[in-house]
């Protein structure tokens, strides 16, 4: 029987010569993927002859062992024995789990690949220390592979593997499927790996199941700069902690708590890179820096990645997009998403036309937004509601439903997309699809001004720039204190209506920045408040 194993999965690097830039050779490139943070390593050597191979693997095991990074074989059980290395990864038409384990002996970690459930059962019986999961998106490096799963395909064969027992007697007591560390494989790059992190688990469902880590092969050996590279996978895959288990984190929503999230957004004064309709970007940018937050308006590509090297946050908003800007979008969350830096993304309209329909399943389909925002229809139909029927950009509240029935879709919206919904309207909705809060504050003046809603995804994105591990907070925040801000400039003095209101909520909002003083403000300092506001479900 096989012995439990420690590795670590988290960045598994697997090996293509073809790939090196020119000038470089394969041991030094590997030792740079580790010094970047490159956890264990396959050698996979599809056309070299036996003799090459296990010189090779002598070579590179005698570099890999003194920094106690493993090196596994693919495929090549007697190359495996021959340089005495940590183990092997096998596939279906290479040898099978038994042979392999004969020769090698009970020490030495042994994975398999796994495309489907057949393989993940043939898995399962054999008990195999990890496995390999893929591919994942379609992938050059191994063309004759099975079709590609998709993060819905990959969380769906997750949560099947968790059901599997596993072989009888063996050290996992029956619970292999919960236990097996996995890594998903196939075309995972910088741009996709956040995605695929939040994506590959199903927050509520029963057979939770995580991924270990993710492989990759040629973003890593391809790059000149297989160091720095690595260093950013690996920051990226300790720094994602699983977002469910972070939701079932007690949730602070306090006055304190609340002032912290506008607080650090004035000393942290996060750039907040805006993609947005032509109506509202110079009430979105003033809203932004009434924060204390640094707004900049982009739509040129080519400079997507030193505008997310800033480190702050996206807002993409769809108002006025056009179906050539689609790519811009995507390149724009790409770019966000290699980075870290959370996005909230407006889907405005979403329910009215075919293109926006497009639009914001292209978006959500293929990379990950820390935050939907919508009004009540645009959040429906980017759930895939086809009866939505949306006049123009604002939304019909009475064509809403009940409350109830916004939350049941605001909460699905975020399971599926494992992230938080906020949907606008008369009381507003933040869930990440377990909690959910409402805030029932604002003011009808919110709805006679255009691109209110807008503006709101600014602020959103400020606080959670400047709040990256409070993410569910810094969204409440951001929501009650915008709606609060709105009731109490409709109460002023001077305002006698939309325009004068507009003045006034901009003033109020611009009084957050203070809001870490002790000194009173002048007049009521609402800030202080708002947490009472929020009803929590
Ligand atoms: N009747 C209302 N009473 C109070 N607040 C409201 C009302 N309607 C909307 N709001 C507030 O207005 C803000 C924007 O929400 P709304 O649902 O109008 O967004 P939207 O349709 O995306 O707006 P826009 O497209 O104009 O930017 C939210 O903070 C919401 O709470
Ligand atoms: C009026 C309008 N049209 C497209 S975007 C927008 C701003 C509010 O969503």
């Amino acid at each position: 029987m096989s012995s439990p194993k420690k590795f670590d999965l988290s960045v598994y690097l697997v090996t293509d010569s073809s790939l090196l830039p020119p000038g470089a050779t394969l041991v030094d490139h590997v030792l740079k993927a580790i010094r970047g943070g490159a956890t264990i390593v396959q050698l996979r050597e599809k056309k070299m002859a036996t003799r090459d191979f296990i010189k090779l693997g002598r070579e590179l095991h005698e570099a890999t062992k003194p920094l106690g990074v493993p090196l596994l074989i693919n495929d090549r059980v007697d190359v495996a024995v021959a340089v005495g290395c940590e183990g092997i990864h096998v596939g279906w038409d290479d040898c099978s789990y038994e042979d392999a384990r004969k020769l090698l002996g009970d020490d030495k970690i042994i994975g398999l690949s796994v495309s489907n459930k057949e393989q993940a059962e043939k898995a399962a019986a054999a008990g195999c220390d990890y496995i390999g999961v893929g591919p994942l998106y379609a992938t050059k490096t191994k063309p004759d592979h099975s079709p590609p799963l998709g993060t819905q395909g990959l969380r769906s064969l997750l949560e099947y593997i968790a059901t599997l027992p596993g072989p009888e007697g063996s050290h996992w007591g029956g619970a292999w499927g919960t236990k097996v560390p996995a890594v998903a494989i196939g075309g995972i790059n910088l741009d996709n790996l956040h995605h695929v992190m939040y994506q590959s688990v199903s927050p509520q469902h029963e057979n939770k199941k995580y991924l270990s880590g993710i492989a990759v092969v040629s973003a890593i050996m391809a790059s000149p700069e297989p160091e720095e590279v690595c260093k950013k996978f690996r920051k990226m895959v300790d720094e994602v902690p699983p977002f469910a288990v972070r939701q079932s984190l007690y949730i602070e929503l306090g006055n304190a708590k609340f002032k912290s999230i506008f607080q650090n957004v004035v000393i942290n004064r996060p750039i907040v890179h805006h993609i947005t309709n032509n109506v509202v970007k110079n009430f979105s940018a003033n809203v932004t820096l009434a924060l204390g937050a640094s707004p900049i308006m982009s739509e040129d590509m080519s400079e997507f990645s030193e505008l997310a090297a800033f480190k702050g946050g996206l807002v993409l908003n769809m108002g006025t997009s056009t179906r050539e800007a689609q790519p811009m979008l995507l390149a724009a969350v790409k770019a966000a998403n290699a980075h870290g830096n959370p996005v909230v993304f407006d889907p405005v309209g979403a329910g009215a036309t075919s293109l926006r329909r497009e639009t914001a399943s292209m978006v959500v389909g293929n990379s990950f937004c820390d935050v939907i925002k919508g009004n009540e229809q645009e959040i429906m139909a980017v759930y895939g509601l086809d009866n939505v029927k949306q006049r123009g950009v604002d939304s019909d509240p009475a064509a809403a439903g009940s409350l109830e029935h916004k939350i049941t879709h605001a909460k699905a919206l975020a399971v599926r997309e494992r992230n938080i919904v906020v949907m606008t309207g008369n009381v507003d909705i933040v869930t990440d699809g377990s909690n959910v809060c409402l805030c029932n504050d604002g003011h009808g003046f919110m709805g006679d001004v255009t691109g209110t809603g807008c503006s709101l995804g600014s602020v959103i994105a400020a606080c959670l720039a400047a709040n990256p591990l409070d993410k569910f907070v810094a969204t409440c925040a951001a929501v009650c204190a915008y709606s609060a801000a709105a009731r109490v400039a409709a109460g002023k003095k001077d305002v006698h209506g939309p325009a004068s209101w507009q003045v006034a909520f901009l003033d109020t909002l611009y009084q957050l920045r203070h809001c870490r003083e002790d000194a009173p403000q002048k007049g009521y300092p609402w800030w202080e408040s708002l947490a009472e506001r929020v009803e929590k479900r």
